[in-house]
Protein backbone atom coordinates (compact mmCIF):
# COMPACT_ATOMS: atom_id res chain seq x y z
CA UNK A 1 0.00 0.00 0.00
CA UNK A 2 1.15 3.50 -0.81
CA UNK A 3 1.90 5.81 2.08
CA UNK A 4 -0.32 8.27 0.95
CA UNK A 5 -3.01 5.26 1.18
CA UNK A 6 -2.10 3.87 4.79
CA UNK A 7 -4.65 5.59 7.57
CA UNK A 8 -3.30 8.47 9.90
CA UNK A 9 -2.69 8.40 13.34
CA UNK A 10 -2.05 11.26 15.56
CA UNK A 11 -0.45 10.46 18.92
CA UNK A 12 -1.50 12.83 21.56
CA UNK A 13 0.61 13.34 24.45
CA UNK A 14 1.50 15.20 27.44
CA UNK A 15 1.99 15.43 31.23
CA UNK A 16 -0.41 14.08 33.60
CA UNK A 17 -3.91 16.25 33.87
CA UNK A 18 -2.50 18.74 31.28
CA UNK A 19 -5.69 18.49 29.23
CA UNK A 20 -5.31 15.75 27.02
CA UNK A 21 -9.40 14.01 27.83
CA UNK A 22 -10.75 17.36 27.52
CA UNK A 23 -9.35 18.18 24.17
CA UNK A 24 -10.16 14.44 22.76
CA UNK A 25 -13.74 15.13 24.19
CA UNK A 26 -13.73 18.10 22.07
CA UNK A 27 -12.19 16.42 19.04
CA UNK A 28 -13.82 13.58 18.69
CA UNK A 29 -17.00 15.84 18.58
CA UNK A 30 -15.98 17.65 15.31
CA UNK A 31 -16.86 16.28 11.33
CA UNK A 32 -13.23 15.65 11.03
CA UNK A 33 -12.77 13.02 13.60
CA UNK A 34 -15.90 11.23 12.91
CA UNK A 35 -14.76 8.06 11.78
CA UNK A 36 -11.73 8.13 14.30
CA UNK A 37 -10.94 5.42 15.88
CA UNK A 38 -9.53 6.61 19.51
CA UNK A 39 -6.98 4.64 21.64
CA UNK A 40 -7.23 5.73 25.56
CA UNK A 41 -4.34 4.17 27.56
CA UNK A 42 -4.66 4.32 31.14
CA UNK A 43 -2.57 3.52 33.83
CA UNK A 44 -3.85 1.86 37.19
CA UNK A 45 -6.84 0.01 38.19
CA UNK A 46 -9.84 1.64 37.51
CA UNK A 47 -9.53 3.58 34.04
CA UNK A 48 -11.92 6.80 33.75
CA UNK A 49 -10.79 8.62 31.14
CA UNK A 50 -12.70 6.56 28.44
CA UNK A 51 -16.02 7.19 29.94
CA UNK A 52 -14.94 10.73 29.90
CA UNK A 53 -14.64 10.72 26.02
CA UNK A 54 -17.81 11.98 24.19
CA UNK A 55 -20.78 9.48 23.17
CA UNK A 56 -20.31 7.62 19.49
CA UNK A 57 -19.94 4.16 18.47
CA UNK A 58 -18.85 1.52 21.68
CA UNK A 59 -16.22 0.13 19.07
CA UNK A 60 -14.81 3.24 18.09
CA UNK A 61 -13.37 4.13 21.67
CA UNK A 62 -10.11 1.57 23.13
CA UNK A 63 -9.44 1.33 26.46
CA UNK A 64 -5.97 0.09 27.33
CA UNK A 65 -5.88 0.30 31.11
CA UNK A 66 -3.40 -2.61 31.74
CA UNK A 67 -0.25 -1.33 31.78
CA UNK A 68 1.67 1.87 29.85
CA UNK A 69 1.25 1.60 26.51
CA UNK A 70 5.06 2.68 26.08
CA UNK A 71 6.47 0.00 28.30
CA UNK A 72 4.55 -3.10 29.41
CA UNK A 73 1.98 -3.51 26.73
CA UNK A 74 3.50 -2.24 23.74
CA UNK A 75 2.12 -5.55 21.72
CA UNK A 76 -1.10 -5.47 23.01
CA UNK A 77 -2.20 -2.03 20.76
CA UNK A 78 -1.45 -3.88 17.81
CA UNK A 79 -4.17 -6.68 18.99
CA UNK A 80 -6.32 -4.44 20.80
CA UNK A 81 -6.94 -2.32 17.59
CA UNK A 82 -7.44 -5.37 15.52
CA UNK A 83 -10.09 -6.52 17.48
CA UNK A 84 -11.85 -3.09 17.46
CA UNK A 85 -11.35 -2.91 13.62
CA UNK A 86 -13.33 -6.54 13.12
CA UNK A 87 -15.81 -5.57 15.69
CA UNK A 88 -16.58 -3.04 13.44
CA UNK A 89 -16.43 -5.03 10.34
CA UNK A 90 -18.62 -7.53 11.96
CA UNK A 91 -21.42 -5.21 13.42
CA UNK A 92 -21.78 -3.36 10.51
CA UNK A 93 -20.43 -0.24 11.91
CA UNK A 94 -18.44 2.87 9.61
CA UNK A 95 -15.60 1.30 8.79
CA UNK A 96 -12.17 4.10 10.59
CA UNK A 97 -10.34 6.58 8.48
CA UNK A 98 -7.81 7.46 11.03
CA UNK A 99 -6.76 6.94 14.71
CA UNK A 100 -5.68 9.21 17.67
CA UNK A 101 -4.03 7.53 20.76
CA UNK A 102 -4.27 9.39 23.60
CA UNK A 103 -0.91 8.31 25.79
CA UNK A 104 -0.67 8.22 29.76
CA UNK A 105 0.91 10.99 31.21
CA UNK A 106 3.83 9.37 31.72
CA UNK A 107 4.86 7.69 28.68
CA UNK A 108 7.50 8.42 26.40
CA UNK A 109 6.19 8.84 22.64
CA UNK A 110 9.01 7.24 21.45
CA UNK A 111 8.44 3.72 21.70
CA UNK A 112 4.81 3.98 20.83
CA UNK A 113 5.83 5.46 17.70
CA UNK A 114 8.53 2.76 17.20
CA UNK A 115 5.43 0.43 17.71
CA UNK A 116 3.69 1.94 15.21
CA UNK A 117 6.54 1.43 12.56
CA UNK A 118 7.64 -1.98 13.06
CA UNK A 119 4.06 -3.72 13.97
CA UNK A 120 3.65 -5.61 10.46
CA UNK A 121 -0.43 -5.17 11.02
CA UNK A 122 0.19 -1.88 12.18
CA UNK A 123 2.30 -0.51 9.93
CA UNK A 124 0.00 -2.08 6.70
CA UNK A 125 -2.63 -0.11 7.21
CA UNK A 126 -1.24 3.50 9.48
CA UNK A 127 1.27 5.88 9.37
CA UNK A 128 2.10 8.44 11.92
CA UNK A 129 0.18 11.70 11.19
CA UNK A 130 1.64 13.62 14.16
CA UNK A 131 2.30 13.75 17.62
CA UNK A 132 0.38 16.36 19.25
CA UNK A 133 2.10 17.26 22.86
CA UNK A 134 -0.22 19.16 25.11
CA UNK A 135 1.87 21.48 28.35
CA UNK A 136 0.08 23.40 31.02
CA UNK A 137 0.35 26.85 31.57
CA UNK A 138 0.18 26.89 34.90
CA UNK A 139 2.50 24.18 35.52
CA UNK A 140 4.21 23.94 31.81
CA UNK A 141 7.91 25.24 33.05
CA UNK A 142 8.53 23.01 36.08
CA UNK A 143 6.47 19.92 34.95
CA UNK A 144 9.43 20.55 31.94
CA UNK A 145 12.32 21.03 34.48
CA UNK A 146 11.25 18.50 36.65
CA UNK A 147 10.43 15.16 34.55
CA UNK A 148 12.83 13.74 31.87
CA UNK A 149 9.18 12.31 30.42
CA UNK A 150 7.89 15.67 29.68
CA UNK A 151 10.77 17.32 28.04
CA UNK A 152 11.01 13.89 25.97
CA UNK A 153 7.07 14.69 25.32
CA UNK A 154 7.98 18.32 24.08
CA UNK A 155 11.21 17.46 22.12
CA UNK A 156 9.42 14.70 19.68
CA UNK A 157 6.16 16.91 19.37
CA UNK A 158 5.34 18.12 15.74
CA UNK A 159 2.42 20.65 17.59
CA UNK A 160 2.51 22.28 21.03
CA UNK A 161 -0.36 23.11 22.49
CA UNK A 162 -0.47 25.08 25.32
CA UNK A 163 -3.25 24.61 27.52
CA UNK A 164 -4.84 26.11 30.70
CA UNK A 165 -3.92 29.98 29.03
CA UNK A 166 -6.93 31.05 30.66
CA UNK A 167 -5.40 30.71 34.11
CA UNK A 168 -1.53 32.58 34.05
CA UNK A 169 -0.87 35.57 32.63
CA UNK A 170 0.98 36.89 29.50
CA UNK A 171 4.58 36.98 30.69
CA UNK A 172 4.35 33.55 32.27
CA UNK A 173 3.21 32.76 28.72
CA UNK A 174 6.31 34.08 27.02
CA UNK A 175 8.41 32.24 29.84
CA UNK A 176 6.73 29.25 29.09
CA UNK A 177 6.93 29.88 24.70
CA UNK A 178 10.51 30.44 25.22
CA UNK A 179 11.07 27.20 27.18
CA UNK A 180 9.49 24.63 24.72
CA UNK A 181 11.30 26.72 21.67
CA UNK A 182 14.51 25.73 23.79
CA UNK A 183 13.28 22.12 24.13
CA UNK A 184 11.46 21.84 20.54
CA UNK A 185 12.25 25.37 18.29
CA UNK A 186 10.34 23.85 14.91
CA UNK A 187 7.35 22.60 17.05
CA UNK A 188 4.22 24.99 16.57
CA UNK A 189 2.86 26.12 19.29
CA UNK A 190 -0.87 26.96 20.01
CA UNK A 191 -2.62 28.21 22.75
CA UNK A 192 -5.98 26.10 23.77
CA UNK A 193 -8.77 26.85 26.48
CA UNK A 194 -10.80 24.35 27.35
CA UNK A 195 -9.78 21.94 24.78
CA UNK A 196 -11.04 24.20 21.95
CA UNK A 197 -9.23 23.60 18.73
CA UNK A 198 -9.98 23.04 15.25
CA UNK A 199 -8.93 19.05 14.49
CA UNK A 200 -7.76 20.26 11.09
CA UNK A 201 -4.85 22.36 12.69
CA UNK A 202 -3.65 19.35 14.45
CA UNK A 203 -3.35 17.10 10.92
CA UNK A 204 -1.61 20.35 9.16
CA UNK A 205 2.24 18.99 9.98
CA UNK A 206 2.00 15.62 8.58
CA UNK A 207 4.55 13.83 7.60
CA UNK A 208 4.52 14.40 3.49
CA UNK A 209 3.09 11.85 1.02
CA UNK A 210 3.81 11.69 -2.58
CA UNK A 211 2.08 14.16 -4.63
CA UNK A 212 2.05 16.79 -1.20
CA UNK A 213 3.05 20.13 -2.03
CA UNK A 214 6.19 20.99 -1.61
CA UNK A 215 5.75 24.23 1.53
CA UNK A 216 3.63 21.09 3.28
CA UNK A 217 6.97 19.15 2.94
CA UNK A 218 9.18 22.29 4.31
CA UNK A 219 6.93 22.63 7.18
CA UNK A 220 7.10 18.93 8.39
CA UNK A 221 10.71 19.18 8.47
CA UNK A 222 11.06 22.31 10.09
CA UNK A 223 14.33 22.58 9.78
CA UNK A 224 15.43 26.17 9.89
CA UNK A 225 14.35 26.21 13.45
CA UNK A 226 17.11 24.01 14.45
CA UNK A 227 20.80 24.44 15.00
CA UNK A 228 22.65 24.47 11.63
CA UNK A 229 25.66 21.41 11.48
CA UNK A 230 27.45 20.57 8.31
CA UNK A 231 29.90 17.81 6.93
CA UNK A 232 33.46 18.00 7.41
CA UNK A 233 34.04 20.66 10.38
CA UNK A 234 30.62 19.48 11.52
CA UNK A 235 30.05 22.10 14.62
CA UNK A 236 33.52 23.29 16.23
CA UNK A 237 33.12 21.05 19.60
CA UNK A 238 33.50 23.36 22.66
CA UNK A 239 36.76 22.51 24.69
CA UNK A 240 34.80 20.33 27.23
CA UNK A 241 33.78 18.04 23.96
CA UNK A 242 37.32 18.71 22.33
CA UNK A 243 38.57 15.57 24.60
CA UNK A 244 35.51 13.60 25.14
CA UNK A 245 34.92 10.24 23.35
CA UNK A 246 33.06 10.92 19.89
CA UNK A 247 30.19 9.65 20.34
CA UNK A 248 29.82 10.05 24.48
CA UNK A 249 26.98 13.06 25.15
CA UNK A 250 28.33 16.33 25.61
CA UNK A 251 28.24 17.67 28.70
CA UNK A 252 27.52 21.36 28.84
CA UNK A 253 24.83 22.89 26.60
CA UNK A 254 21.95 25.25 27.28
CA UNK A 255 19.42 22.51 27.64
CA UNK A 256 21.70 20.28 29.84
CA UNK A 257 20.64 22.09 33.07
CA UNK A 258 17.34 20.40 33.64
CA UNK A 259 17.56 16.58 33.77
CA UNK A 260 18.17 15.09 30.35
CA UNK A 261 19.84 16.73 28.00
CA UNK A 262 17.55 16.52 25.02
CA UNK A 263 19.87 17.73 21.90
CA UNK A 264 18.24 18.80 19.00
CA UNK A 265 19.72 19.85 15.43
CA UNK A 266 19.82 19.91 11.62
CA UNK A 267 22.65 18.66 9.33
CA UNK A 268 22.72 19.34 5.93
CA UNK A 269 24.34 17.94 2.98
CA UNK A 270 25.14 20.55 -0.39
CA UNK A 271 25.92 17.48 -2.83
CA UNK A 272 23.50 14.20 -3.74
CA UNK A 273 24.09 11.39 -1.57
CA UNK A 274 25.42 8.21 -2.43
CA UNK A 275 22.40 5.69 -1.63
CA UNK A 276 25.57 3.07 -0.21
CA UNK A 277 27.05 6.12 1.79
CA UNK A 278 23.46 7.37 3.22
CA UNK A 279 22.24 3.41 4.23
CA UNK A 280 25.34 2.95 5.51
CA UNK A 281 25.76 6.01 7.69
CA UNK A 282 22.13 5.62 8.51
CA UNK A 283 22.46 1.96 9.89
CA UNK A 284 25.17 2.96 11.71
CA UNK A 285 24.34 5.65 13.89
CA UNK A 286 21.10 4.04 14.22
CA UNK A 287 22.59 0.68 15.26
CA UNK A 288 25.31 2.85 17.87
CA UNK A 289 23.28 5.52 19.24
CA UNK A 290 19.05 3.98 18.32
CA UNK A 291 18.27 4.15 21.82
CA UNK A 292 19.04 8.31 21.91
CA UNK A 293 17.31 9.51 18.37
CA UNK A 294 14.00 10.26 20.39
CA UNK A 295 13.34 11.19 16.41
CA UNK A 296 15.21 11.62 12.88
CA UNK A 297 13.15 13.50 9.83
CA UNK A 298 14.80 14.07 6.50
CA UNK A 299 14.23 15.29 2.90
CA UNK A 300 17.41 13.66 0.97
CA UNK A 301 18.74 14.37 -2.48
CA UNK A 302 19.95 10.55 -3.44
CA UNK A 303 22.31 10.70 -6.22
CA UNK A 304 21.10 9.20 -9.54
CA UNK A 305 17.42 9.49 -8.20
CA UNK A 306 14.95 12.08 -9.77
CA UNK A 307 13.23 12.76 -7.09
CA UNK A 308 14.21 13.46 -3.00
CA UNK A 309 13.11 11.04 -0.59
CA UNK A 310 11.49 12.17 2.71
CA UNK A 311 12.41 10.17 5.77
CA UNK A 312 11.59 9.37 9.29
CA UNK A 313 12.69 7.44 12.01
CA UNK A 314 12.50 6.52 15.37
CA UNK A 315 15.18 4.84 17.70
CA UNK A 316 16.09 2.17 15.71
CA UNK A 317 13.85 2.04 12.97
CA UNK A 318 12.57 4.05 9.73
CA UNK A 319 9.93 4.28 7.42
CA UNK A 320 9.83 3.10 4.39
CA UNK A 321 11.19 6.58 2.19
CA UNK A 322 8.69 8.48 0.55
CA UNK A 323 9.58 10.09 -2.83
CA UNK A 324 8.26 13.89 -3.16
CA UNK A 325 7.80 16.22 -6.03
CA UNK A 326 11.26 17.47 -7.11
CA UNK A 327 10.48 21.01 -6.14
CA UNK A 328 10.48 19.74 -1.97
CA UNK A 329 14.25 19.83 -2.56
CA UNK A 330 14.70 22.76 -5.10
CA UNK A 331 18.36 23.90 -3.74
CA UNK A 332 19.37 20.35 -4.10
CA UNK A 333 20.79 20.25 -0.10
CA UNK A 334 19.62 17.45 2.14
CA UNK A 335 18.53 18.39 5.55
CA UNK A 336 18.67 16.14 8.63
CA UNK A 337 16.73 16.84 11.43
CA UNK A 338 17.93 15.18 14.68
CA UNK A 339 15.87 15.12 18.33
CA UNK A 340 18.25 13.04 19.91
CA UNK A 341 18.49 12.48 23.72
CA UNK A 342 22.24 13.88 24.26
CA UNK A 343 23.83 13.05 20.69
CA UNK A 344 26.87 15.39 20.38
CA UNK A 345 26.35 16.90 16.26
CA UNK A 346 29.48 16.27 15.98
CA UNK A 347 29.02 12.61 16.19
CA UNK A 348 26.81 12.44 13.17
CA UNK A 349 29.01 15.18 11.14
CA UNK A 350 32.13 13.00 11.64
CA UNK A 351 30.09 8.78 11.19
CA UNK A 352 29.03 10.98 7.60
CA UNK A 353 32.38 12.25 6.96
CA UNK A 354 33.53 8.15 7.43
CA UNK A 355 31.69 6.99 5.20
CA UNK A 356 31.67 10.31 2.63
CA UNK A 357 35.53 9.93 2.74
CA UNK A 358 36.95 8.36 -0.55
CA UNK A 359 39.42 6.15 1.32
CA UNK A 360 38.59 5.62 4.29
CA UNK A 361 40.67 4.56 7.12
CA UNK A 362 39.21 3.63 10.64
CA UNK A 363 35.30 4.30 12.27
CA UNK A 364 35.39 6.76 14.90
CA UNK A 365 35.51 5.22 18.05
CA UNK A 366 32.11 4.28 19.58
CA UNK A 367 31.97 4.49 23.50
N1 LIG B 1 -8.91 26.28 33.48
C1 LIG B 1 -8.71 25.33 32.60
N2 LIG B 1 -8.81 24.04 33.00
C2 LIG B 1 -8.59 23.08 32.08
C3 LIG B 1 -8.26 23.36 30.74
N3 LIG B 1 -8.06 22.18 30.07
C4 LIG B 1 -8.27 21.21 30.98
N4 LIG B 1 -8.59 21.72 32.20
C5 LIG B 1 -8.85 21.00 33.45
O1 LIG B 1 -7.66 20.34 33.86
C6 LIG B 1 -7.97 19.11 34.52
C7 LIG B 1 -7.19 17.97 33.87
O2 LIG B 1 -7.65 17.82 32.54
P1 LIG B 1 -7.67 16.41 31.80
O3 LIG B 1 -8.25 16.65 30.46
O4 LIG B 1 -8.31 15.37 32.65
O5 LIG B 1 -6.13 16.13 31.73
P2 LIG B 1 -5.37 14.79 31.25
O6 LIG B 1 -4.15 15.21 30.57
O7 LIG B 1 -6.32 13.92 30.48
O8 LIG B 1 -5.06 14.15 32.66
P3 LIG B 1 -4.42 12.68 32.96
O9 LIG B 1 -5.30 11.68 32.24
O10 LIG B 1 -4.52 12.57 34.45
O11 LIG B 1 -3.01 12.71 32.51
C8 LIG B 1 -9.48 18.95 34.41
O12 LIG B 1 -10.06 19.37 35.60
C9 LIG B 1 -9.87 19.89 33.27
O13 LIG B 1 -11.18 20.39 33.40
C10 LIG B 1 -8.17 24.74 30.34
O14 LIG B 1 -7.85 25.10 29.19
N5 LIG B 1 -8.41 25.67 31.32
Amino acid sequence: MRSADLMPVTVLTGFLGSGKTTLLNRLVRQPAMRDALVVINEFGDIGLDHRLVAEGDEHSVVEMSSGCLCCTIRGDLSKSVQQACEALEREGGRPISRMIIETTGLADPAPILHTLMTDHWLAQRFRLDGVICLVDAANGVSTLNAHRESQRQAAIADCLLITKADLVDEPRLARLSERLAEVNPAAEQLQVKHGEVDAARLTARRLPASGNPDRQAEGWLGAAAYVQVSPAAGLAPTPSEASAPLLAPATTSPLSRHGEQIRSFCFSVEAPIAPEVLEDWLDLLMSLLGDKMLRVKAIVNVAGQPQPLALHGVQHIFHPPVPLPAEACADGVSRFVFITSGVAPEAVAQLFDYFQAPHPTKPPQAQ
